[in-house]
């Protein structure tokens, strides 16, 4: 799904009038036809708030939609001085109908009161200001008014920034938000979802391939995950699902190397080997599909010769999570990254998480060895660490200042958050899924795992972390529905029947 802000809109609606000549009269018409497919055929009795833009425009165009339907509908006009175009065009019809259009503040009490539907075109993509005076008072009252209704919003709930999300001033709390062409960006806020209600995205009858050049950014959905599944072919073995090589854990939290090898292996992997203390046993009991492969840490570089044999024979490497900065760390992270190609001769992928990333922040002569086959996957925290900006500064400005980092470095990146966005320096997509119950220890380490199994069974980096993220995210809403506590055991335990289900 496409994913955009007003300025986005503004360029597809100018690009689809000046480019392809579709009139932009027409465009209101297709973005009508579109909304009332949404409405109960059953919903008798109407009553639609227009402003005077486009957004008001489109209302009257939804009216005379549902009036031509033989539906109870009626108007009220909150302005019909300055009207857009469009807006007046479809106003002047609304009259010429016969459609019953008021347009007193002091009728609005008995209107709203009488009708079973609200929906509203007050403001879309062009409100520009806190909302005042008349416009104000007129969204109050839909508000203290809406017992038993339904309320439609046009495009945004008409207060609502649609770059932003940010409340100006006052808006209307819709329980279905039908948004047009792009999920708007203010969308995203996470404080805002009870104003959103449930939010659909229609067409106005442009391709959405065609309008690609426009746009760069992405909200995930179902669909985009299922068109990325690479078919597995019935001939085939585990040497073809990849050889993952994993560097996690360390005394004290070898739990964060078993995580990650379980999710690999439990995301479909062929062959999974984790490099830890040849003291450690307590992989083979947590997961036994999975090998070990010792280092005396007393000695690391005892086994480097074996270890370079081991490297050149993987397809991925993941390197981070409970690994530590200590310098014996760094030493193995160092021989992880030192060979850019496998035996096949193919660029051996690498994804860094947690520590990882923590030394690569204090030797970034490192970035050089990483380039074009890396996916980092940072928290907000790793990431200030990375690019020297604070998190607040990343937070307030995180698609842009992202970008940035993954094309100076040539990596992908996965920042974590409420809303993880994934890039590759050009595009970014934005996760759907994922939920506050699922914010403790060894979360990270589970999307890690399933992120470099994914990269093991031919998924590129990028599609490794948009569907690793994605599935990550699913399975623990999915898992809300029935426990409050989602641990990364339980999305490993679920995983593999959720990717039957979405692939
Ligand atoms: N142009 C197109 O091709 C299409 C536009 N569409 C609709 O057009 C909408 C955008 O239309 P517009 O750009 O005309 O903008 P809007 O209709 O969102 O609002 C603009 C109007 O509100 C006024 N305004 C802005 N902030 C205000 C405030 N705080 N207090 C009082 N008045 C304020 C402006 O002066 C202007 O008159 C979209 O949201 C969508 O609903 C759809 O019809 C699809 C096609
Ligand atoms: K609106």
């Amino acid at each position: 799904m496409l994913l955009g802000g007003n300025e986005t809109t503004r360029k597809i609606d100018s690009f689809a009038i000046n480019e392809l000549k579709i009139p932009s009269i027409v465009l209101m018409e297709n973005a009508a036809i579109s909304f009332v497919k949404h409405i109960d055929d059953n919903e008798d009795n109407f009553l639609i708030i227009c402003g005077k833009g486009n957004n008001g425009g489109d209302g009257y165009t939804i009216a005379r939609q549902l009036f031509s339907k033989n539906k109870n509908v009626k108007i009220f006009c909150i302005s019909n001085e300055n009207m857009s175009h469009d807006c007046f065009v479809n106003y002047e019809i609304c009259k010429n109908m016969g459609i019953e259009i008021f347009y007193k503040i002091e009728e609005l009490d008995r209107l709203l009161l009488e009708c079973d539907v609200v929906i509203e075109g007050i403001f879309g993509t062009g409100l520009n200001s806190e909302i005042k005076g008349k416009y104000h008072e007129i969204i109050e009252k839909i508000n203290f008014l809406n017992k038993n209704k339904i309320i439609y919003s046009i495009d945004i709930p008409s207060g609502i920034n649609g770059d932003t999300g940010e409340i100006m001033g006052i808006s209307v709390k819709s329980d279905i938000t039908i948004s047009f062409v792009t999920y708007k960006k203010g969308f995203l806020k996470s404080d805002i979802k009870n104003y959103l209600g449930k939010v659909v995205i229609e067409n106005i009858g442009l391709n959405e391939n065609k309008i690609s050049h426009i746009v760069n950014e992405y909200y995930l959905t179902p669909e985009m995950i299922k068109s990325f599944h690479i078919k597995r072919n019935e001939n085939s073995h585990k040497g073809d699902f990849g050889k993952v090589l994993i560097f996690a854990g360390s005394s004290g939290f070898y739990g964060a190397g078993n995580i990650v090898a379980k999710s690999c292996m439990r995301s479909g992997a062929g062959l999974t080997t984790v490099i830890t203390d040849k003291n450690n046993f307590s992989l083979n009991v947590f997961v036994p599909e999975a090998m070990s492969f010792p280092v005396n840490f007393e000695n690391i570089e005892e086994n480097f010769e074996k270890l370079e044999n081991k490297i050149l024979n993987s397809d991925v490497i993941a390197i981070g999570p409970g690994i530590g900065k200590s310098h014996k760390a760094l030493k193995i992270f160092e021989k992880l990254i030192s060979f850019e190609k496998n035996y096949k001769g193919n660029n051996i992928k690498l994804v860094l998480d947690a520590d990882a990333l923590n030394l690569l922040s204090e030797n970034r002569e490192l970035f050089e060895k990483i380039k074009n086959r890396s996916i980092l996957t940072p928290h907000v925290v790793e990431f200030s660490r990375l690019t020297g900006f604070s998190p607040e500064e990343i937070n307030k400005d995180k698609f842009e200042i992202a970008k940035e980092f993954s094309q100076k470095y040539r990596i992908n990146l996965l920042l974590k958050g409420e809303n993880t966005i994934i890039t590759n320096g050009e595009k970014i997509f934005v996760n759907s899924t994922g939920n506050s119950h699922m914010a403790n220890g060894g979360m990270g380490d589970c999307l890690t795992g399933i992120i470099c199994s994914l990269a093991g069974q031919k998924y590129d980096l990028l599609e490794s972390a948009i569907i690793g993220a994605y599935l990550h995210g699913k399975v623990a809403d999915e898992l809300l529905k029935k426990q409050y506590i989602i641990n990364a055991t339980h999305i490993i335990e679920n995983i593999s029947g959720f990717m039957n289900k979405i692939f």
